[in-house]
């Protein structure tokens, strides 16, 4: 598969748990915005070297958290020089409610990758919204543009719904071979 980084923030460790899982199925690697909204120098390099970036965050009053902004602003370099232009891009966002704005989140992740003039990839995935559905399906949170995950606000890191894990890791590889597709 393409080499493939995800660069991810995580407040209280959710979202680093759901990178970690993603990262295992794509065979990607992990590059952390650290709690001060700062990516080590090798991480850039990572971020330069990759054919596919993958932005999971979770999301914090209806946005990316001022974290993963910094970073986000930081990347302006890469802009100026047009340096991730044509990589391929997705993205993942965890939040405590089943909905919680995570679509906003999204949205703003996928405007960032069409910045540096990426290649989004969408989700790819039906929804299960029959009455059947459960926690355990894969896409039950119904998403199209990119991931979505849910952490009930009480849920320990092993408390993640399986069905939003999959749809991550799902997701993941994905992204991955999409990028080897396109620059294998
Ligand atoms: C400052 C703050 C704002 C939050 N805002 C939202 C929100 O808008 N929608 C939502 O569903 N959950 C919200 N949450 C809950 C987090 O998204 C949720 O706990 C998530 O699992 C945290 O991920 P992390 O452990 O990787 O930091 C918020 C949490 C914090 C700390």
């Amino acid at each position: 598969m393409a080499k493939t980084v995800i660069v991810y923030f995580s407040g209280y460790g959710h979202t680093k748990r759901i990178a970690e899982v993603a990262a295992q199925a794509a065979r990607a690697e992990l590059v952390e915005i650290d709690a001060e909204g700062h990516v080590s120098e090798a991480g850039w390099a990572q971020l330069d070297e990759a054919q596919a970036i993958i932005f999971g965050t979770p999301t914090y009053m209806a946005a990316p958290p001022w974290q993963f902004k910094k970073f986000a602003d930081a990347s302006s370099k890469k802009w100026f020089a047009r340096a991730w232009q044509d990589k391929v891009f997705g993205g993942f966002t965890n939040s405590a409610s089943l909905n919680g704005d995570k679509q906003v989140t999204l949205i703003a992740l996928q405007t960032l990758a069409s910045q540096h003039g990426g290649i989004w990839v969408s989700l790819g995935l039906a929804p299960a919204n029959t009455k059947a559905a459960t926690r355990a399906d894969i896409n039950n949170l119904g998403g199209s543009v990119g991931a979505l995950v849910q952490s009930p606000a009480d849920a320990s890191v092993e408390e993640i719904a399986s069905g939003d894990l999959e749809t991550v890791k799902s997701y993941a590889v994905r992204v991955a071979e999409v990028a080897g597709r396109l620059h294998g």
